[in-house]
């Protein structure tokens, strides 16, 4: 852990307004807002704690997740919120918001172990975590890999960060280049669905081709044109071809049109999964996420079916 982080494994935290006493594990992550620390509280229970120098953007974070975490029913969209305090730390007060300690892997760690295929399960787990969040009235912003953890306990993807959750209609706060079609030139930065959409097909591109986000951005000058054409050319995108283009084309605009669109390729790397598990013999937890992206599936096409 290197030595200009805040806090040191050991180390104890104590909020100035609560009192609540934890004690530093080890660094979990670091952006350009603050710093999150793996901590245990004084029961033993781990959570994440995220410190920073500014109090709005921690404030806001924490107002964010206590209200999506009422009006969510029950469903997770964001980690838990437990605590919201300050703290001196060599003279300088810094700020901390704790929360739930999200359990799992990075996405691009996830597939090269588990293969590219994996992608589009993680996707459609995405749409529905996503769509809810839009029934909230909420664009998520700041929508990219780093923001997205596979809890392999339970085989879900979970979000992180939502400091750049924007109600539709406002500016987004917080945004990543690659992701943001403002800066690609495909639309405005309103928070808005479309504009998560965008950042859901720069994602699969992320994912599938990693090496072109570097290529395509290392002039610091967004192209779009070789964009496009990296779409049309490269071989890992050839059955994503339809649905990026769509995304970039505003042919497809919402969520469930993603989602539409998804669903062969969905259906593709749940096949190709099962031929892996027989060459696999033990069971694990990815069997259970099998069923669980196939049991997706099938309430999509019940809902597509009773519905239209
Ligand atoms: N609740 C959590 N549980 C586990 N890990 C977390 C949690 N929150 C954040 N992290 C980890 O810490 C990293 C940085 O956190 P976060 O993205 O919230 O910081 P940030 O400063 O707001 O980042 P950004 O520069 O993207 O705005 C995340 O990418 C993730 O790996």
């Amino acid at each position: 852990m290197s030595s200009d982080l805040l806090f040191r494994p050991g180390q104890t935290v104590t909020g100035l307004w609560h009192k609540r006493r934890y004690t530093v594990e080890g660094l979990l992550g670091r952006g350009a807002n603050g710093e999150v620390y793996r901590v245990t509280d004084s029961s033993g229970q781990t959570l994440a704690l995220k410190a920073a120098p500014l109090s709005s953007g921690l404030a806001l974070e924490h107002k964010i997740l206590k209200r999506l975490s009422e009006v969510a029913r029950g469903a997770d969209l964001g980690p838990r919120v437990f605590d919201l305090d300050d703290v001196q730390v060599g003279g300088q007060k810094q700020f901390f918001l704790v929360m739930e300690l999200v359990r799992g892997t990075t996405l691009p760690a996830f597939l090269d172990r588990r293969g590219r295929h994996w992608t589009p399960v993680l996707l459609l787990q995405l749409c529905t975590y996503l769509e809810r969040l839009h029934e909230t009235g909420n664009a998520f912003g700041d929508l990219k890999a780093e923001n997205c953890l596979v809890e392999e306990a339970r085989g879900a993807v979970r979000l992180v960060d939502f400091g750049g959750v924007t109600p539709f209609g406002r500016g987004v706060k917080e945004y990543t280049e690659w992701y943001d079609r403002a800066w690609w030139g495909r639309g405005s930065r309103m928070a808005e669905e479309d504009y998560d959409v965008f950042a859901l097909a720069m994602l699969a591109i992320a994912l599938l081709a990693p090496d072109l986000r570097k290529a395509l951005t290392e002039s610091g000058v967004p192209n779009g044109s070789r964009l496009r054409q990296a779409v049309s050319s490269d071989a890992r995108l050839a059955d994503w071809r339809g649905l990026l283009q769509g995304v970039f084309d505003g042919r497809v605009r919402t969520i469930s049109a993603f989602r539409q669109e998804l669903l062969p390729l969905v259906k593709a790397g749940v096949r190709l999964e099962q031929k892996e598990k027989v060459r696999r013999k033990p069971r694990d937890w990815t069997d259970w996420l099998v069923v669980g992206s196939g049991l997706v599936l099938m309430l999509v096409f019940c809902q597509f079916v009773l519905f239209r």
